[in-house]
């Protein structure tokens, strides 16, 4: 998946339980509207979703599954479960949650990477992280890209926004580490693609601002309300 993603968007078209575009068919629709657009890859949650992705276009996926545990914040892919449901979906590529955080049933990163790789030699895996730490434990766990989609999202991180200083997180993470960095979270423009793009970034992936109707017209509602 990485080659064809090179220096490429990927759109990431999700919708949640709570989200009024929950749907497989909404969400394959979005990717084929994606796919037409010239994103190269797509990134997307659950295997439902994954498995209607597919037929609809042919571009490599990203998969994830998000789900909530009691015993932790992690959310993004957290268990041998949820890794076992995306193995089922064809997806090309596993993002997980590679923050330092405590998973669920006492899971540890390094054995679900393990097992994906003795078991699924052939799938990509994607590190999600939100600090640098994650990035060089990510590296050091034999992941083949990390992306800063957690940054922002995480107790420690939730004052920041992946643009903040001039995307200074990016760049410090391209500096630290040798795998693709993926730019992830918050990329709202092209501008700000571009920006991402220029700075070193292997690949963009953009959610909110392609798939999120919602989020964008509540950004419109937002100027239109500093005009008045
Ligand atoms: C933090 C979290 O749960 N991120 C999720 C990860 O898959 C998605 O909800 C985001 O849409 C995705 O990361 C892309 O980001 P943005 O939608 O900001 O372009």
């Amino acid at each position: 998946m990485l080659e064809k993603v090179k220096l490429g968007l990927i759109a990431s078209c999700q919708a949640l339980e709570d989200e009024p575009l929950h749907s497989s068919f909404i969400m394959a629709k979005m990717a084929l509207a994606a796919s037409l657009g010239g994103a190269v890859g797509i990134r997307a949650n659950s295997k439902e979703d994954i498995l209607a992705i597919k037929k609809e276009v042919d571009l490599p996926v990203v998969g994830i599954v998000k789900r909530d545990y009691p015993d932790s914040e992690v959310f993004i892919t957290a268990t041998k479960k949820e890794i076992i449901e995306l193995l089922e979906s064809g997806c090309e590529m596993i993002a997980m949650d590679a923050t330092l955080r405590k998973r669920p049933n006492g899971e540890t990163l390094s054995d679900l990477v393990s097992f994906v790789r003795s078991e699924h030699p052939h799938i990509q895996l994607m590190a999600d992280i939100s600090t640098l730490e994650d990035a060089i434990g990510a590296e050091k766990l034999g992941f083949d890209c990390v992306s800063t989609t957690l940054y922002g999202y995480t107790e420690e991180t939730k004052e920041h926004k992946l643009y903040d200083n001039d995307f200074s997180f990016i760049k410090d993470v391209l500096e630290k580490v040798k795998i693709p960095v993926i730019a992830e979270g918050n990329v709202i423009t092209p501008e700000m693609a571009k920006t991402v793009i220029s700075l070193g970034s292997y690949a963009v992936v953009v959610g909110g601002a392609i798939s999120r109707p919602k989020q964008i017209t509540e950004r419109f509602v937002d100027a239109i309300k500093e005009a008045k």
